[in-house]
């Protein structure tokens, strides 16, 4: 008799899975090698931005006293004493009526408190020297930037657990980052039980289908920042699934099965876990699809038995493993973003069970639509291509029309949630 199994409130049970997150270790990578990664330190700024006083445009710098009197029937003159480009340091101190010409991002020469951009001043020559005028008067400071003026020395400007994009990146090497230290992945181990599975370079046979799940979960931990490990799948049989298990637990940070965890005749996993002496935080969650999501502990391993329907394993895995893994990777907002959309079209199905049901989120005139991007059954696998969300449809409902306000979880977003 098959024992019956009591069903979890989703909430209930992400947070149960969240109780025994941890987080990983961390290891050195070049710059050029770090994109994406997540940093396992602050970025602290090391030095003032930017380091010295500095030109915003090419022209002419002096000291806007000299120009207290200038105007267009009475121009100011001055005489051009050093030329200097980025990456030159004047040095020349400038005195009355004299001006450095300066290019964008050259340092500030001392005795000049302002620049005036080429499009302002006249330039001519007299006795072989170069000058310039000028008819207008210039402000204290006008056209520097100042040392310091971005950000100062001795601030924390991104935090630790913050993924790598091109800005961060900027700023790595902007302080002197050669090496990143960023968080470890997690090695997430995976194996694929079924009888039935043919790999996915093996012609189909009668009765056999290809083994999907467990190319789409490597890609799932890919996407939320793990290293999946794939081990290969098991046929239907209790001794050689068990021992090809308990082999690879240690080689893991995580283990996830997909496929036999329900109550079939050929649905080891129960009986492994047994075997195992794990403890088994639940094994029935009250959401379709993947009610059967089984999460259970051996010592400091958390093993996850995703469903085998392939949208009630892609659901499971999004839901229960993508948080941990990114706890592991220090990020403190690890939940998938949840905001409202509409609904853009009639979902008539009851919902005895809280339904998170693939969707594709769009934006139209400002607002955020959802619909649904196929089928919306456990087995299938044709709606998981252009699913980019979950439409979250609480259960103890009677179906939702075209319109209705709904919550959404956005798979593609980095920027997640401290809570579920
Ligand atoms: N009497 C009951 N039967 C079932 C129940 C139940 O409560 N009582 N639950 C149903 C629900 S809900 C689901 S979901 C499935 C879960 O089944 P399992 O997790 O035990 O998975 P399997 O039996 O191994 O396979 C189910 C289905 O998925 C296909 N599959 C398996 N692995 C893969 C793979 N790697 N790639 C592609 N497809 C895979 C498999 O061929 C089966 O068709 O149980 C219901 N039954
Ligand atoms: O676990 Mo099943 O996915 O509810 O269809
Ligand atoms: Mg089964």
């Amino acid at each position: 008799m098959v024992v019956m199994r009591k069903p979890v409130p989703v909430e209930e049970a992400v947070n149960n899975v969240m109780e025994y997150s941890k987080t990983g270790g961390s290891e050195f990578l070049s710059i050029e090698r770090c994109d994406g990664r997540r940093l396992a330190e602050p970025i602290i700024t090391k030095h003032p931005v930017p380091p010295f006083d500095k030109s915003p445009y090419d022209g002419f710098a002096f000291h806007s006293r000299d120009t207290k009197y200038a105007s267009t029937t009475e121009p100011v003159e001055f005489e051009v004493v050093e030329h200097i480009g980025a990456g030159n340091v004047p040095k020349k101190k400038l005195t009355m009526n004299q001006a450095t010409r300066i290019m964008t991002g050259a340092q500030i020469p001392d005795g000049a408190d302002c620049v005036a951009m080429f499009e302002i001043c006249k330039q001519f020559e007299r006795d072989g020297k170069p000058y310039i005028s000028l008819k207008r008067k210039m402000q204290q400071e006008e056209n520097v930037v100042h040392k310091g003026s971005e950000i100062d020395q001795g601030i924390e400007l991104v935090a630790k657990g913050t993924v790598i994009n091109p800005g961060v990146k900027a700023l790595l090497a902007t302080f002197g980052h050669k090496s990143v230290h960023v968080t470890n992945k997690p090695v997430v181990g995976i194996f694929a039980t079924g009888t039935e599975l043919l790999e996915v370079d093996e012609e189909l046979e009668p009765g056999k289908i290809r083994n999907s799940n467990a190319y789409m979960v490597m890609s799932q931990i890919k996407r939320a920042g793990g290293e999946p490990h794939y081990f290969g799948k098991l046929v239907d049989e209790f001794e050689s699934s068990y021992k090809s298990i308990k082999d690879k637990l240690d080689k893991v940070d995580f283990l996830i099965t997909t496929g036999g965890v329900s109550v079939g005749d050929f649905d080891l996993m129960p009986a492994i876990y047994e075997k195992l002496h794990a403890k088994v935080l639940f094994n029935k969650v009250a959401m379709r699809p993947g009610s059967v999501t089984t999460v259970a502990t051996v010592g400091d391993k958390l093993l996850f038995g995703l469903s085998g329907n392939p949208s009630a394993c892609y659901v499971g895995f999004e839901l229960f493993v993508r948080p941990l893994l990114q706890r592991f990777l220090f990020n403190e907002t690890p939940f998938l973003k949840r905001t409202k959309a509409r609904l853009a079209e009639d979902f008539p199905k009851p919902n005895p069970f809280t339904r998170f049901v693939r969707g594709i989120i769009f934006i139209e005139n400002g607002q955020v639509f959802v619909r649904l991007a196929g089928i919306d059954k456990s087995n299938v696998v044709t709606s998981l291509a252009s699913t980019n969300g979950f439409m979250v449809l609480p259960g103890g409902t009677r179906g939702f029309t075209k319109g209705s306000q709904v919550d959404v979880l956005w798979l593609d977003e980095n920027q997640g949630q401290d809570t579920f």
